[in-house]
């Protein structure tokens, strides 16, 4: 089955599908066709949001939230048929695509709810008979370049907040990954969304992703995605002073102390290496556990690694689905050789059939072993072992990544200690490394993150927002 998507420019869907995206589950069928967009194309869009941006700006923050709140219900009655795309040209399980939608769903009305919150604060004035309150005030037109493994999650997260804010989007998805972006789009364009306040551009990063990042007009980007394509954007975004929010890779790790039992360790840890075929950036690749639980535990997740059936995602019984390109399974398989060249030992794994990598577990790593340091983004997850708590936490921060990180233990007064001293923007006690309340603020630290704004949660509106300071005097 095919879908076909656009461009949406100035509220139309334009552009001829000439690329096409193959099912990763099913090499023969061609899941998407799309167009690929070039700087024109990124151009158009920049201008139909400049031109959209005023107006919007000033319809009433609860007319904006309702548009939002509509569409979280178009999509709502659409779940089926979104999860199914989402698989086809993701490849993540019908399960997982089930969650993201729905995640998609709460976001846009968690934010459609903000249009009717109390915004900006009021002060009181030491000049008499004078009013001081803030106004926030939206940037403009804001880019966002999303990545392919959260297809409709992540372009939601960022899209809701920066609409609801009174900004208008030009939008460029994953080029693996155009149709999820589409379906959103269309809940919004369908609900009442003015033309040109939400503009997508499909095509590829370097092209479309650039051209983007470089026009002036674009008065701040929000990018999820590589830490090299994150920090070129930002040298392009900084030079010209305008707002630039990073989310990019984790080298997530766990620590699992003597105390823990080993076979809820085995199953936290699992979820969290995984799930979603370890495709996320809050996967956990890095597993460090003190002596006295290290047989147990592996022996343990060895287990939970084999319950992990891959296959189709659309196919009853699929725990863990495709990876999501031969690009990234060579990434995968090129970082297993990697390790046992260096020493490791393949404990259960390893192998790929198709675009089918089974979930994999790596003994014998040393902190210092490639696999230990660098980004795989695959279901692949290195067991390490440390002397103490101590030597844990020291080897957990020994990391140029600061996304998330775990600790599995029933001391409550090491567990506080790790929740203060870990290095990550995210830490889990007891639950695994990823899933993310949409409710809370999201980010890393170090090479994970731009380290400014955070997304999601409350304070998401604060990147697409400035704060005005109005001093109005009552004697006139
Ligand atoms: N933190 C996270 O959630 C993610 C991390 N990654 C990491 O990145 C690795 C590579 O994955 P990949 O998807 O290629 O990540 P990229 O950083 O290349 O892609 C993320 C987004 O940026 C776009 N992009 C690519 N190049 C540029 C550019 N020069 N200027 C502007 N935008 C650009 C991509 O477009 P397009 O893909 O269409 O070319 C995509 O929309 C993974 O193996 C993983 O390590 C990947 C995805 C998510
Ligand atoms: O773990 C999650 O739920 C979110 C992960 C994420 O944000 C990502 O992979 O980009």
């Amino acid at each position: 089955m095919t879908t076909t998507v656009q461009h949406l420019i100035g509220g139309e869907w334009t552009g001829d599908p000439v690329r096409d995206r193959h099912n990763p589950a099913r090499p023969g069928e061609v899941a998407v066709r799309a167009p690929a967009g070039d700087e024109s194309t990124v151009d158009a869009a920049i201008s139909a949001a400049e031109d959209a941006r005023r107006a919007w700006a000033a319809t009433p923050a609860p007319a904006r939230g309702a548009i939002l709140l509509d569409a979280a219900e178009l999509l709502r009655s659409r779940h089926e048929t979104v999860a199914a795309d989402l698989v086809r040209e993701e490849g993540k399980t019908l399960a997982e695509a089930r969650g993201e939608v729905r995640r998609a769903i709460d976001v846009l009305r968690y934010f459609g709810a903000h249009g009717w919150q109390r915004t900006g604060d009021v002060f009181p004035s030491s000049t008499p008979d004078t009013s001081v309150f803030t106004r926030p005030e939206p940037l403009g037109v804001v880019g966002l370049i999303t990545p392919w493994n959260f297809p409709i999650a992540i372009p939601a997260w960022k899209l809701a907040p920066a609409l609801v804010s009174g900004n208008s989007v030009v939008l460029k998805p994953a080029e693996l990954t155009p149709v999820s972006a589409t379906h959103l789009a269309a809940a919004l364009v369908e609900s009442g969304l003015p033309a040109g306040v939400l503009n997508i551009v499909h095509g590829k990063g370097s092209v479309v992703g650039a051209a983007l990042a470089a026009d002036q007009r674009v008065r701040a980007l929000s990018f999820t995605g590589s830490t090299e394509v994150g920090l070129r954007l930002h040298q392009t975004l900084s030079a010209r002073r305008a707002r630039v929010q990073l989310e990019m890779g984790g080298k997530n790790a766990y620590l699992v102390l003597d105390d823990a039992d080993p076979a809820v360790a085995a199953r936290t840890v699992a979820a969290g290496a995984f799930g979603l075929t370890g495709q996320a950036c809050t996967a956990t690749s890095r597993v460090y556990c003190t002596p006295g639980v290290r047989a147990a535990f592996t022996e343990a997740l060895v287990k939970e690694a084999e319950r992990f059936s891959p296959g189709d995602g659309l196919a009853e019984g699929t725990t863990i689905g495709p990876v999501v390109s031969a690009a990234q399974l060579d990434t995968d398989l090129s970082a297993i050789e990697r390790a046992c060249e260096q020493g490791a030992s393949v404990a259960t794994g390893g192998k790929a059939d198709g675009l089918f990598l089974s979930a994999t577990v790596l003994t014998d790593v040393a902190h210092d072993h490639d696999v230990a340091r660098n980004e795989v983004f695959g279901p692949v997850v290195a067991v390490i072992q440390v002397d103490d708590y101590d030597e844990g936490l020291a080897l957990v921060n020994d990391s140029p990544y600061g996304l998330t990180a775990g600790l599995c233990t029933r001391d409550l007064t090491l567990a506080h200690h790790f929740a203060a001293h870990a290095e990550a923007g995210v830490v889990k006690i007891n639950r695994p490394t990823t899933g993310l309340d949409l409710n809370v603020p999201f980010g890393g630290v170090k090479c994970s993150s731009s380290n400014t704004f955070r997304e999601q949660g409350p304070t998401a509106t604060d990147f697409y927002t400035w704060s005005k300071t109005i001093y109005v005097g009552h004697d006139q």
